[in-house]
């Protein structure tokens, strides 16, 4: 049992680095566009509709003064990625962590327009962040620094242009924060009803019920078609989780309630093992008052490497991008990589996995049940409805298992891996839209 494992960790939160530092600087966007490239071939896509997609449509950067706790002013930069607006408005999350930058931006918001062309959502790709470290400033700074940034943005985003919402380092909070500001600001000039700028709101303010555990929610739908297409039984299932934040706690709860049991976390103070298996609820809570793992007590402090060499059944990447490079792929011992987070596995890590017969469900598939729901929310946002839990639950589980089935089929057809397939499936869509309008006469 957990609690009987209590040997108190008095360990001080220690920052991990994100990659061990020999590793090259990583090419995000390079990368991404190398997956889309690589499905166009698959697919004979016309060269035009690729080197419209080769760049984002528009690369917002705002700089903005912020007045801190101890009077002083600090200049943040802030930045909105818009990538494609053909299936809708630009869609897609915030991130406040220290290593936000031009490129990583860029290529989370072209990820989110493949992901919600393979979710079939009508909406286009966005992203945006600050370059800080959210944890170091305190709660008032916080809010006015998510406010100055929305201000700054103004009315390049609205519920029919862009819409936001959370990321790493973001919450409903924010996103609370951020409608507000945008209600009092360019909303008041067009006297619109504007809930639906940003998705990930509190409840109360306008958001759908479901959210919060959404991305997890989805994961969890994409292991469990994988399970039973791979005769794998979740109950006494083993996971390793890398992050415990929304995707990574949510989906250890939700994986919890089939019987897996989480033996291993990490996030930025460290990694902690605990072999009978921690409570996922109770980890959870405590991240929530206390911002990290670090001194939670049911667990042994382990290194970054010992995590990954642990053998277990799956592994959760749910950080940051760029996490299983040639090193990580060859220490994992697990069954299943299920990517909460974008990006985690470089390609030469995939090579590796997958010539190791470790299995992948890639983040533009596994890590969709966010934007899905933020989907419902607006949906919900325009129509002024509630939807219920069970309602939006039941969307979720059809929409999940149906581009799981989408992406494996194609990957039977074209023989390729399932990220490949993914990218296809996605990319199909759009290429249709794009003939249809014949946009070169
Ligand atoms: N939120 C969503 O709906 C969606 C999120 N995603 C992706 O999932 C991933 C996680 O996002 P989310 O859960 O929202 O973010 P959160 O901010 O809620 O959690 C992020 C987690 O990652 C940890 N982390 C940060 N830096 C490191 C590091 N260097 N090494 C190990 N762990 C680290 C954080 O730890 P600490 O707090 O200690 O820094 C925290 O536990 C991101 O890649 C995001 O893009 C994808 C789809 C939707
Ligand atoms: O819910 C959303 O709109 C965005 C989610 C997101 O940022 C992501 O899927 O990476």
């Amino acid at each position: 049992m957990e609690e009987q494992l209590s040997t108190k960790n008095t360990t001080p939160p220690v920052s991990v680095p994100a990659v061990p530092s020999h590793r090259h600087k990583y090419e995000f966007f390079k990368v991404v566009q190398g997956y889309l490239d690589e499905a166009a071939r698959l697919i004979e896509v016309p060269g035009y509709i690729t080197t419209i997609l080769s760049q984002p449509k528009n690369e917002i950067i705002v700089n903005f003064p912020v007045r801190m706790d101890d009077g002083s002013i600090r200049l943040f930069k802030g930045y909105r990625i818009q990538h494609n607006n053909l299936l809708g408005p630009f869609k897609g999350g915030i991130r406040y962590h220290e290593t936000v930058s031009l490129d990583d931006l860029k290529a989370l918001a072209a990820m989110m327009t493949w992901k919600c062309a393979l979710m079939n959502l009508p909406l286009g790709g966005g992203k945006g962040g600050i370059k800080f470290n959210p944890n170091e400033v305190s709660r008032a700074e916080l809010q006015r620094i998510t406010r100055r940034f929305f201000h700054a943005l103004g009315g390049n985003i609205g519920p029919e242009t862009d819409i936001p919402a959370p990321d790493m380092g973001t919450d409903a909070k924010t996103m609370a924060w951020a409608m507000d500001t945008y209600m009092n600001t360019v909303g008041q000039l067009f006297k619109q009803a504007v809930k639906g700028v940003v998705t990930g709101k509190p409840v109360a303010s306008g958001g759908t019920y479901g959210r919060e555990k959404a991305t997890g929610q989805g994961v969890v739908h994409c292991i469990t078609e994988w399970a039973e297409d791979n005769d794998v039984n979740l109950g006494g299932a083993t996971l390793l989780v890398q992050g415990f934040g929304n995707v990574g706690s949510n989906t250890a709860v939700l994986l919890s309630k089939l019987g897996a049991s989480t033996v291993a976390v990490g996030d930025h103070t460290g990694y902690l093992y605990n072999p009978e298996g921690f409570n996922p609820h109770k980890l959870q809570d405590y991240v929530k008052k206390n911002r990290s793992i670090a001194g939670y007590p049911a667990g042994k402090p382990i290194s970054r490497e010992e995590f990954f060499r642990l053998k277990a059944d799956i592994f959760i990447p749910a950080a940051l991008e760029n996490q299983v490079g040639v090193e990580e792929a060859g220490w994992l011992q697990v069954r299943l990589v299920a990517e909460g987070a974008n990006g985690p596995c470089t390609p030469e890590g995939e090579k590796i996995l997958l010539e190791r017969g470790i299995h992948i469900l890639p983040d533009i598939l596994a890590n969709s049940g966010g934007v899905t729901v933020s989907y419902y929310e607006w949906v919900q946002n325009k129509r002024s409805e509630t939807w219920t839990l069970e309602e939006v639950d039941s969307r979720l589980e059809k929409a999940m298992k149906r581009a799981y089935r989408e992406v494996t089929e194609m990957a039977r057809q074209k023989k390729c891996t399932l990220r490949l397939a993914a990218y296809a499936v996605a990319l199909q869509r759009l290429a249709a839209v794009y003939g249809e309008r014949e946009i070169f006469p």
